[in-house]
């Protein structure tokens, strides 16, 4: 780490919503302040996952929780730490050695209800007195609340699940996003029904949204295209797998997508998934579901 001066925010920041997007600001805010570099800590796994070994489906990869807070927030640095290497660290050596020594930070941006260092022992009121001490500036942001609710990334993940992806995009202030490489599908989908896909995998452990199609986004090459897009295992297909796919018919576009990376942005659930009596009956449902996302986006052109 190289020792510039850092303005950090600290948490897990799962999905990148509203509430984090308050800490996020003030650093950014901050940073400008006192001419150092707005910047964000985080894990690289769950720490409710490691510390309970259950799994927790997120909402984002490492690599999009990164993405996310550099495009919609500005941060300019984000420090990906391994929550097994720190479990143990206690509260005070968190902020000593690793904030103070490592990172050269000169102000801290934390929740209401942070809690860090070994059995969360540290949490905001100790993080205040402690930077006070080392002269270290320290903001705790209080809770955001939107409808009475306080945002949360466990909520978040509920109404993604739930296939609630206009009420996602509403708390997280951004489309709920997958970014991973164009996948081959089976074929099917070119030759038979008529609109060929991209296929996408969703990489553990990130959310798998209800399954059903929606109006989507995608975004390849810099370029961004309106696309109806399918998640889940293709019950009318008869040799499926079981495997979740996530298969986009990108609106107007044609041409060989394979290996790429791609972004795709989820704004609205249209139908459930289901097995249709023929590869023709479910080529038509498609058509209709082509036009709705066209009516949604002519209808939301800010999105
Ligand atoms: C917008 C859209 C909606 C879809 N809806 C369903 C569905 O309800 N049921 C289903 O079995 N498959 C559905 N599919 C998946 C198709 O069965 C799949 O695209 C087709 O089998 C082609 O697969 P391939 O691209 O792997 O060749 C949908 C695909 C798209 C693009
Ligand atoms: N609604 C909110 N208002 C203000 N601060 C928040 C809000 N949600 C999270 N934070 C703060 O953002 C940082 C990151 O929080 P964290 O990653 O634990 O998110 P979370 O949404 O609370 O997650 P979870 O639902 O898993 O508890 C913490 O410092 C936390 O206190």
């Amino acid at each position: 780490m190289s020792n510039i001066r850092r303005v950090i925010a600290l948490g897990f920041f799962d999905g990148v919503h509203k509430g984090h997007g308050a800490l996020l600001s003030a650093v950014t805010r901050r940073a400008k302040e006192l001419d150092a570099a707005a910047c964000a800590f985080t894990f690289d796994r769950s720490p409710t996952a490691a510390i309970t070994g259950q799994v927790v489906p997120l909402l984002s990869s490492v690599e999009d929780r990164v993405w996310l807070m550099r495009s919609c927030y500005g941060i300019q640095e984000v420090i990906v730490s391994s929550f097994d290497g720190m479990m143990r660290m206690d509260w005070q050596d968190f902020i000593t050695e690793y904030l103070v020594k490592q990172l050269n930070v000169v102000h801290v941006v934390a929740g209401h209800d942070f809690h860090f260092g070994y059995m969360g022992k540290g949490n905001p009121q100790r993080l205040k007195e402690t930077c006070e001490k080392l002269g270290v500036g320290c903001d705790i942001i209080g809770k955001v609340e939107q409808e009475g609710i306080t945002i949360s990334s466990t909520y978040i993940r509920t109404l993604v699940a739930q296939g609630e992806m206009e009420r996602a995009v509403d708390f997280l202030g951004h489309p709920h996003v997958l970014t991973n490489r164009v996948t081959h599908g089976k074929k099917i989908g070119s030759s038979s029904l008529g609109f060929p896909t991209v296929n996408l995998r969703i990489p553990s452990p990130v959310i798998v949204p209800a399954f059903g199609v929606y109006a989507t986004r995608v975004v390849v090459d810099g370029e961004s295209h309106m696309a109806v897009t399918n998640v889940g295992v293709r019950p009318t297909v008869s040799d499926n797998d079981g495997r979740v796919t996530v298969e986009g018919f990108i609106l107007d576009f044609s041409g060989d997508l394979y290996g790429k990376e791609l972004r795709m942005e989820f704004y609205r659930y249209l139908r459930g998934e289901r097995k249709f009596p023929s590869l023709q009956a479910l080529a038509e449902e498609i058509g209709r579901n082509a036009q709705q996302t066209r009516d949604f986006f002519a209808a939301h052109p800010q999105m």
